[in-house]
Order: structure tokens, then sequence, then C-alpha cells
């Protein structure tokens, strides 16, 4: 898609000097929804976002008198340069994220201001980071919908428009299954539109489905990485028609299996059917088995917590395993005891967010 939006503003003015977001991990696939089913997860990235620029004459911001007075002098005497980006990490990534304009949240921010209309000057980031990067928690996800958030928040007035947001961020990364549930929370089914359907911007839709509050996600995260475009180029070109009709049938189930509505689904009336429910949704023919070589040792967790009945599955595109579950906490963390003991692997439990990202104006 061309970067400037349609209907943007040319040269519009921030409507603020800073922006603070926070933006949950998520995890996708669920097992049988490969790039389209998407959780969001109880657990963010909190990023903030400062403009300092401002014209020598204090106009170039709506609010130019939080700029201080040697600020403003600074920067005047820096106008005609280039600009600057300078980005803290603090938390996951920090002393191996850039920090600089190659920061995948700084550059993604600066894209976004332009596609809305607003060239960003000098950019100061920080960013205390709680995702962990490329063990398929959605971090990339989460870090376009956090730029992208914060670059509506500065050239928007108002509330920030979830849809603009999922449609651009979602185009930036090329799949729409993490950055839905950043961007909305919850449960989510997100598609690419056909040909025919695109118009203007964007080329995804996406639906919610709220989540029980008693499903809770055990996260098993190993110390590897394996980053997600290397999970995407060992996948075979085609399917067959049986492992194709087999992970369809079990998509269709994951709103019911996760949802609050479950006990009313007919075949589903007892806790345990509903377990069984969570157990079939989560079965997949479709990608896991073709990345099985890329993390075995995540795989050999996923079938030992399996062979108990627990709803596992790859979280993403690995290698961190996703166990949905009610209140079997302790049972997972006693099936996951030799990773946990050997010291390479963590568990985090956490709540499902039912709100998505969120912005905040300063
Ligand atoms: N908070 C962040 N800030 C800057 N870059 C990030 C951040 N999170 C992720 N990234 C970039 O995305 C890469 C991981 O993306 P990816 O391989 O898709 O894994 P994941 O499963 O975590 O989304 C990181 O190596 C880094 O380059
Ligand atoms: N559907 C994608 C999901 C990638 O998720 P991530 O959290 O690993 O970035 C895929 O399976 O490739």
């Amino acid at each position: 898609m061309t970067d400037r939006l349609h209907g943007a503003a040319d040269g519009c003015r921030p409507v603020c000097r800073q922006v603070t977001v926070d933006v949950p991990a998520t995890s996708a696939n669920l097992g049988s929804g490969f790039d389209c089913a998407g959780l969001a997860l109880d657990f963010c990235d909190h990023l903030t976002f400062t403009l300092p620029q401002v014209d020598p004459d204090g106009s170039g911001v709506d609010r130019a008198d939080r700029v201080d007075r040697a600020e403003r002098v600074d920067l005047a005497e820096r106008a005609g340069r280039e600009a600057r980006t300078l980005v803290t990490v603090k938390g996951e990534g920090q002393g191996r994220l850039p920090v600089d304009g190659r920061n995948l949240v700084a550059s993604t921010f600066r894209r976004a201001c332009a596609a809305f209309g607003l060239e960003v000057d000098d950019l100061f980031l920080e960013a205390d980071n709680r995702i962990p990067q490329a063990r398929g928690m959605g971090s990339s996800a989460s870090a376009l919908v956090g730029a992208v958030a914060a670059a509506d928040a500065f050239c928007h007035s108002g509330r920030i428009d979830r849809h603009r947001v999922f449609e651009l961020a979602a185009s930036y990364e090329g799949h729409p299954d993490n950055v839905a549930p950043a961007v909305y929370g919850g449960l989510t089914i997100s598609w690419p539109l056909a040909g025919a359907d695109r118009e203007g911007p964007g080329g995804y839709g996406t639906v919610g489905y709220p989540v029980d509050e008693g499903v809770e996600a055990a996260i098993l995260v190993p110390d590897f990485r394996v980053p997600t475009s290397q999970a995407r180029q060992i996948l075979p070109d085609g399917l067959s028609m049986s492992d194709a009709v087999f992970n369809m049938a079990r998509v269709g189930l994951l709103p019911a299996a996760l949802g609050p509505s479950a006990t009313e689904v007919g075949a589903t009336g007892s806790g345990d059917r509903r377990e069984g429910l969570l157990y079939t949704a989560t079965q997949d023919r479709v990608h896991q088995p073709f990345r099985r070589s890329l993390m075995p040792a995540s795989w050999t967790l996923v079938e030992r917590l399996r062979g108990q009945g627990l709803a596992a599955a790859i979280s993403g595109a690995g290698p961190s395993v996703i166990v949905l579950h009610r209140g079997r906490r302790e049972e997972i963390a006693h099936l996951a005891g030799p990773e946990l003991a050997g010291g390479h692997w963590d568990l985090l439990d956490l709540p499902i967010r039912t709100g998505g990202v969120e912005v905040t104006r300063g």
C-alpha cells in the first residue's frame, strides 16, 4: 500500500508533546487458527514517545507552553540538521535492540506519522519492555501497534481510532492475527480481504469474541529464540484437503471453547466437556508439524501436556508454548517440571486481556 493514507492532512501538527502507550503481548494461532486466531495477554510493553520539536517561535505544538525555554533555544539551534532519534530500552531487549532510528518502534512511528501527514523532527522514545522477543508472544506486532497507536494519538485529537490503527499496523506486519488482539483485546479472528473487497488502505478484517473469565493462559517461555520469518519459511506451499478440513472444523470451535457461553452449547454441557472442547479446538495439522524441527524441545513439552488432556500449542510461530486452561496451573507447572528445573524455561501465568492497546496523552 502507499504510505500516505487517503484523506491524511498535509503538514498536520502534533496535538500534544508526549504520548504513553501500554500495548499487550498476544498469542497467535492457538493451534488450529493459523494466521487468523489471536488472544491478548495481560502483559504489556510500556512506551513513551516525546516530540521535543517546536518552532523557534514556539508554534510547533498546540501546547508549546510545556516546552521549557532552554529546550526551545536548543531546538532552534538544531534547526536545519537531520532529525534525531534517541531510544532508551529497559527490560526485554536492553543492550540488544537498536537505540537509534533502526529501532522497529521508532521507525514504525515515523512511518505511521508520515502516513497520517505529520513530519516528525526529533523523537525521544523510552521503551520499558516486558514482552520477550522472537519467542512467539507477538512482540513485533505489539511494537507495530504501539508505534501506530502513538502516531494516531499525536496526529488526531480525541480517542484513538482502533480500526485505523489495526488497518495500518496489520499492513505493516503482513498478517493480522497478532495485530488484532493487540489493538482490540480478547480473542480475535482475522482475515485478509479478498482482492475484490479491497478498498482504500488496509486489507484485513477482524471480529472479536468474549472470553470466559475463568480461562487463563500459562506461557512456557524458553531462553532460545526463533524469528517468525524463519518459522514461516519452513512452511510448505500447499496442504492436503483432509488436513485443511481438519483445521477448518477446529478453528470454528475456538470462540465456543474459549467463550463464556460454552456451557450453553448443547454438546459441551459439563465442565469436563468444556475442557475437551478446548483440547479439540487447539488441534492442528497445518503449521506445527512443519515447525517441529526448529523447536524440538517445545514440541516435546506440547506433547507431554496434551498427553494429559491439556490444550497446549506452540504460541505464535514459537518457540514458547501456550496452555489454555481453567484452574490447572499447578498441574501444568508439575508437568513442565523438568524444563523449569533446568533453568532455561520460565512459566508466565497470564490473565486474558479484555481491552487492547491503551494510550495516554501528556
Ligand atoms: N519492543 C520492541 N522494540 C523494538 N523492536 C522490537 C520490539 N519487539 C520486537 N522487535 C523486533 O521484532 C523482532 C522479533 O519479531 P518476530 O521474529 O516476529 O518475533 P515475535 O514472535 O516476538 O513477534 C525482534 O528481534 C526485534 O527486531
Ligand atoms: N501466524 C503467525 C503468527 C506469528 O506470531 P509470532 O508471535 O511468532 O510473531 C505464524 O505462525 O507465523
